[in-house]
């Protein structure tokens, strides 16, 4: 016989902690969050409550969960602070599972255009505001038509595999012929980035259930599936088609950390005539890269894109 009582539920069915929470939904080129704003740190919110209300079905629906958090309230917001003062707020990220994400490129996106429209924050356009995540630093500067974010360097998981320029890492999913080479890449989160041929072919990958990734990086991998284009290069700017799983989720329309990881892989398997600007069509929209020389000399990668939101509402 079970010892733990199940969680209590309201009228709605969600988790009857969570009645009366005032959230958005947001979206940035369809990858799509509930936001809550909780500055001062009272309420934490656990697994089973992330997955209720991401639940696309009985709940919100939504690919991840974003609390908006004053640094100084979380401890890996106050070790941020130590270093970076002014990254008041953290973008506490959750997966529509309910797991822990170090990072969410469309999130931050979404997550800054929602500290605005609180009035939580105020940001002109070509101002930049710092914001602190599990996968470090972020800043996020406001453009004419969204977001640009300094997303910080990017690494190979394995640099042994990318060194010896082997492929040593093999990938297979539902629809594909036979299994791939895969690269994976760390944008603060994990990746692990296919390349395929032809549109046909990403259009006929199951990604219906997890690819398997062999060797899997240590904490999972998000895997995305990429074509590029022919020509590659177009006014100077390389062109990539995508698809993505993520890790916690499922398919989903967009990935900015996996449009960054997508963006470095081609860019290292095309060698040195590669460009340093891509664009990454994703079901949901077009994502902006560029490789750019950081503050202290790595290679940082940027990406930009649109933040929306769409909603605002109280759980019952
Ligand atoms: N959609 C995000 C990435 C979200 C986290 C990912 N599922 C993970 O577990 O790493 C993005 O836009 O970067």
């Amino acid at each position: 016989m079970s010892t733990t009582s199940p969680a209590a539920l309201s009228a709605s069915g969600l988790p009857s902690g969570l009645a009366g929470l005032a959230f958005a939904k947001g979206h940035g080129t369809g990858n799509d969050f509930v936001l809550v704003a909780d500055p001062d740190g009272l309420r934490d919110y656990d697994a089973g409550e992330v997955a209720a209300v991401c639940d696309r079905h009985n709940g919100i629906g939504a690919d991840g969960f974003i609390r908006a958090v004053r640094s100084e309230h979380l401890p890996e917001g106050q070790a941020l602070l130590q270093t970076n003062p002014d990254a008041e707020w953290f973008m506490d990220y959750r997966n529509g599972d309910g797991s822990v994400s170090e990072m969410c490129g469309n999130g931050v996106r979404v997550f800054v255009h929602f500290l605005l429209e609180e009035g939580l924050a105020q940001l002109a356009e070509g101002q930049a505001l710092p914001i602190g995540t599990r996968a470090g630093l972020k800043t996020v500067t406001r453009t004419e038509n969204g977001y640009a974010v300094d997303m910080g360097p990017w690494e190979f998981i394995f640099p042994d595999h990318a060194a010896a320029k082997a492929m040593d890492t093999v990938v297979d999913a539902g629809g594909l012929e036979v299994p791939r080479p895969g690269l994976s890449v760390s944008m603060g989160n994990p990746h692990t980035v296919v390349a395929l041929a032809e549109l046909s072919e990403l259009a006929a990958t199951d990604l219906n259930t997890a690819p398997s990734v062999e060797p899997v990086p240590e904490d999972g991998t998000n895997v995305e599936f990429v074509v590029p284009a022919e020509p590659l290069v177009v006014d100077g700017v390389g062109q990539l088609t995508m698809r993505v799983h993520e890790r916690g989720v499922g398919e989903t329309q967009s990935c900015g950390t996996g449009a960054c990881a997508a963006a470095a892989a081609t860019r290292f398997w095309a060698g040195a005539a590669a460009p340093n600007s891509w664009s990454v069509a994703v079901p949901g929209g077009v994502l902006g890269i560029r490789f750019l020389t950081g503050p202290e000399g790595r290679e940082h990668v940027e990406l930009s894109g649109p933040a929306v939101l769409v909603a605002r509402g109280t759980l019952l």
